[in-house]
């Protein structure tokens, strides 16, 4: 439903490089009921879906390092980056995504993957919504290196982790992605591990 206090007035296309980029004008009824006129950019680079891939037997867990060029110019040393699992929405469903992703990028082919949260990771600038699951795996679903796709340059580290190795990267400061600290914390709220 939209909100009637809020009408967009103008939306000026800054950047489709690659993904998009707009300037919006709109006006908002402020809290003494006076519509004020706003600017604000707006980053829409799509969905996304990420997920943590855990094994109760041996009590690990499956998480990925990249580099990540942002982070880099934002303090992050090396830009690399430990996560969980993760990737855009193509035309697929959340749930499609994650397992197309996860084979991609770990090479375990998932059938099961169990929904935890959608998230909006940085609401203040950017549209994405982030569908987060947990599923299961073992070395039976193994099919491959992963990596992710040569075609897009990824690059991708497969790292296996015991759980509490991975819960205390959180407080070392070796993980400093909220998608997989907050994996991680459910994991240990719900004691999947
Ligand atoms: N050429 C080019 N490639 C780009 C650009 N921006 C992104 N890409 C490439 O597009 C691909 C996207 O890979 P995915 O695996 O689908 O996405 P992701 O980058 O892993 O995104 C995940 O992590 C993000 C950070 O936490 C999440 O924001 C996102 O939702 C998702 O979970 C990557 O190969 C990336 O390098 C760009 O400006 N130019
Ligand atoms: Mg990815």
């Amino acid at each position: 439903m939209k909100n009637p206090e809020i009408e967009i007035k103008e939306t000026k296309l800054l950047s489709d490089n690659w993904y998009i980029l707009n300037k919006v004008s709109f006006s908002y009824k402020n809290q003494k009921d006076k519509p004020e006129i706003q600017i604000r950019e707006v980053y829409d680079r799509g969905n996304g879906a990420g997920i943590l891939l855990y094994n109760t037997i041996k009590k690990t867990v499956i998480l990925t390092r990249q580099f990540r060029l942002p982070t880099y110019m934002n303090g992050n040393k090396t830009g690399m980056m430990i996560e969980v699992c993760a990737g855009l929405l193509d035309k697929d469903n959340a749930e499609q995504a994650v397992i197309r992703e996860t084979e991609e990028e770990t090479g375990y082919r998932l059938k099961k993957v169990e929904k935890v949260v959608e998230t909006y990771m940085s609401p203040g600038s950017v549209t994405e919504i982030l569908y987060l699951f947990v599923g299961e795996y073992d070395e039976t679903m193994k099919v491959s290196a992963g990596g992710g796709l040569d075609a897009e340059q990824e690059n991708i580290e497969v790292l296996e982790y015991t759980f509490d190795e991975a819960y205390a990267m959180i407080e070392s400061g070796e993980i400093t992605d909220a998608k997989t600290i907050l994996l991680l914390q459910h994991a240990k709220i719900k004691g999947l591990v």
